[in-house]
């Protein structure tokens, strides 16, 4: 079997295919993307919409490419990351990640710091096997997320982001929770080794899956390669238990009895109602009744930052 380090160090294929979402976040990033990738005779393969980044990855791959670097946000992360498992390519492939989007998560767990640190890493630095989840048949990288912050969680004013850090988008979803219908929900833990399985069963405000992202104590990043997620689900409860911010680090930040955290490496969320369920995958949206969660570990080859801390 061919291995990263291996396809890494042949010159022939010393070079990258960066995957270019041109209008993620303020869209002001593709310019000097072009002219940097120009400098050093990347090529350059530009998205206008929903599904071209699979497309660009599965061509990338049919011409034996080895290095694929995503330049957007987090969708444009997920859509490359996902591209490259429907073409059967994550042992193939090593990625490059280019912090172009509004929230940039997945960059900042792993160290990447602004679109020219970025550039330097993809020359020179670290490539680190990392977890991925699968929902369903769909990978992704960062969190899966159903619940009042779904929506949200891809929303979130830059101004909030100051003032509460991480938990931003919590707050955001606080001041909706008033229309917000619970999610009446089974959901189906696998223990981690050597606990036993966990069944949960109830309304759910917010089931809170991470991946490479955490949502307890100050948020950030989480172990990315322990092959497990970590599972916040927060119950239902009055909102006037909830509207303070006091109460939402609170509630994220430790143990109550309102507040489930576990660890899995295998989760089946399943609903007792007839409608679909909303869940945000690393951001982008989708409808499931029922959804299998399962990790998939150390199936990423990525380059990390020097601040990319595996156990955090
Ligand atoms: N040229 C384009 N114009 C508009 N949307 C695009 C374009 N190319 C891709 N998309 C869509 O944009 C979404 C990805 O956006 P992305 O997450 O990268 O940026 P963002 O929303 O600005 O940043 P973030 O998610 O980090 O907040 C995907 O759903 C993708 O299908």
């Amino acid at each position: 079997m061919t291995t990263t380090a291996d396809t890494d160090h042949s010159p022939t294929n010393n070079t990258w295919r960066i995957v270019l979402n041109p209008d993620s976040g303020s869209a002001d990033h593709a310019e000097r993307v072009r002219s940097l990738a120009a400098e050093r005779g990347y090529t350059v393969r530009e998205t206008r919409k929903a599904g071209d980044a699979a497309t660009f990855v599965s061509e990338a791959v049919s011409e034996g490419v080895t290095r694929i670097a995503a330049c957007g946000g987090d969708g444009t992360v997920h859509n490359v990351v996902d591209g490259l498992g429907r073409a059967d390519a994550l042992g193939e492939v090593t990625l490059g990640v280019l912090p172009g989007g509004t929230g940039n998560d997945f960059a900042d767990n792993i160290g990447v710091e602004s679109i020219d640190h970025a550039f330097e890493l993809l020359e020179s630095g670290e490539t680190r096997r990392l977890d991925l989840g699968v929902a369903d048949d769909e990978l992704f990288t960062n969190s899966c997320i159903a619940g009042l912050t779904a929506q949200t969680s891809a929303e979130t004013e830059s101004e909030m982001k100051q003032r509460f850090g991480r938990l931003a988008y919590v707050v955001a979803g606080l001041q909706t929770v008033r229309e917000f219908e619970p999610l009446r929900v089974e959901i189906d833990a696998e223990g981690a080794s050597g606990t036993d399985a966990e069944r949960w069963s109830g309304e759910a405000l917010a089931i809170l899956v991470g991946n490479a992202r955490r949502f307890t104590g100050a948020g950030g990043q989480a172990n990315v390669e322990d092959g497990l997620f970590e599972v916040t689900i927060v119950e239902e409860m009055p909102t006037s238990e909830m509207l303070t911010e006091a109460a939402v680090q609170r509630f994220f930040g430790g143990e109550t009895d309102r507040v489930t955290h576990l660890r899995s490496d295998r989760l089946r969320v399943t609903s007792h109602e007839r409608e679909q369920i909303e869940f945000s995958l690393d951001g982008e949206m989708r409808e499931h009744h029922d959804l299998s969660m399962t990790v998939r570990p150390k199936a990423l080859a990525v380059v990390v930052g020097e601040r990319y801390d595996p156990s955090p």
